[in-house]
């Protein structure tokens, strides 16, 4: 689907964000393990909790709608199925089962679509390596076998939490103690926390001091009935238009005793030059000063699209530390976003870790950009149209379904003028 999006009536606006896709996959899992039924609301429907949803069906949990919830039937100890499982483009889908699916005997096949039997698997396939399981690769399906033993596991914290968060969730379920060291650097290290609080909620005890993380074993899941908040990492795209268009932005849905990484947002906003104030469930965003800003991504690498964008739109030069990372998501998210903001006449620069953006743009040059398969790309380069005079197509658009189905349509209520080509 191509999309064609330009400034139109832009005019001070209010949006509702979707619920947060990485609380959905978290609370889905504690569902998908409790015996007891729960009761889960405002669960993000999208490709990739979808996915999620999917794959615990394939491990033996129920999944009922009642009006806006789902009850859900678990089960701690599923089978394994015949056929791969199939996590479409989701890497926490993929990353979260894979040592689920692991805790018992059997070989479990995954797959998946796009770029993700691509993106790194390095933790696992040196986890279970070590311990005399078959970690294997062949051509689109991957094999992981259980049972994986109690013991002490060592990490790399650079490559993705969701190793760590993948971990968290299976070694409960394992016979007897276990302990997870994560090396440093540990990036992405507040999703790991957001794993913890589900794990909480649904009474598994996990002990943390520091890095290392012990996990006591024969432990049941009680997932209590659940609300999923607001979606942190959704509103990077919506201060970023505030910020870049001289329009009023309120955020809602958003918690302000929020534990997502992404709420840094709002700080990362202040630092480009917006004016910030709560607002009851959630938050107002003027443009007081737009300037560049140093931000720091480590620890919130899916902001990084949407700053490098709103970047080149503000006063002065910007620099993001700890980017690496964002050329291992659904696409290589440094080089995708440099190639399309060049064809727009904005200029992004990357050097190992560090990427630097050359603000000032004044009017973007109307050029068809791609979206790479992207949902955050395609949304990223979506804003920047919004604040265009002239039209700008984004290939690629329906990315946006992978985490924010609604997002064109919450767009539109912006005032922006979008047309869409099937
Ligand atoms: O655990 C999660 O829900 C996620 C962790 C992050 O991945 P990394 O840990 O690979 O950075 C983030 O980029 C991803 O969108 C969601
Ligand atoms: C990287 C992302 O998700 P995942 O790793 O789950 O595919 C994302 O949503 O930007």
């Amino acid at each position: 689907m191509n999309v064609t999006v330009s400034k139109g009536n832009l005019h001070d606006f209010s949006v509702c964000l979707p619920a947060s896709k990485s609380l959905s996959h978290r609370a889905l899992i504690a569902a998908g393990l409790s015996s007891t039924g729960c009761r889960l609301h405002h669960v993000a429907d999208n490709n990739d909790t979808s996915a999620t949803m999917h794959a615990l069906k394939m491990r033996g949990a129920s999944f009922t709608k009642d009006g806006e919830d789902w009850l859900v039937h678990g089960c701690s100890h599923g089978a394994i199925p015949a056929q791969p499982i199939d996590c479409c483009e989701s890497g926490s889908t993929l990353r979260f089962l894979i040592p689920l699916f692991a805790v018992q005997p059997g070989t479990a096949a995954f797959t998946g679509h796009g770029r993700l039997m691509q993106r790194p698997q390095s933790v696992y396939a040196d986890l279970f390596a070590k311990q005399g399981l078959r970690f294997e690769k062949q051509g689109d399906i991957l094999y992981a076998e259980g049972p994986l033993s109690c013991g002490t596991y060592q990490a790399a914290g650079d490559v993705s939490s969701q190793f760590i968060s993948g971990l968290l969730f299976a070694l409960p379920l394992l016979p007897g103690e276990s302990r997870i060291i994560v090396s440093e650097p540990f990036e992405s290290e507040s999703y790991v926390g957001l794993t913890l609080d589900i794990l909480h909620k649904a009474g598994i005890r996990v002990n943390r001091q520091g890095n290392t993380f012990t996990v006591p074993g024969n432990q049941t899941y009680h997932m209590p009935a659940y609300t999923v908040p607001g979606d942190d990492s959704q509103a990077a795209f919506f201060a970023a238009l505030a910020l870049i268009s001289d329009k009023d932005g309120d955020i809602l849905n958003m918690d302000h005793d929020s534990h997502q990484g992404d709420h840094v947002i709002l700080d990362h906003m202040r630092a480009f030059g917006a004016e910030v104030s709560e607002i009851p469930n959630g938050y107002h965003i003027h443009a007081a000063d737009p300037h560049g800003a140093v931000i720091d991504l480590g620890d919130c690498p899916d902001l990084g699209p949407m700053e490098f964008a709103m970047a080149a739109c503000v006063r002065g030069d910007s620099t993001f530390l700890h980017a690496g990372r964002l050329r291992i998501k659904e696409s290589d998210r440094i080089a995708c976003m440099k190639e399309e903001m060049a064809k727009l006449g904005c200029m992004l620069e990357d050097d190992g870790d560090t990427v630097y953006v050359h603000g000032g743009k004044g009017a973007l040059r109307p050029s068809a950009v791609l979206g790479h398969n992207d949902h955050r790309i395609v949304m990223a380069l979506s804003i920047l149209a919004a604040c265009s005079e002239q039209p700008i197509t984004i290939e690629d658009a329906q990315a946006v379904n992978k985490s924010y189905p609604d997002f064109y349509q919450d767009l539109a209520r912006t005032g922006a003028k979008i047309s869409y080509d099937h």
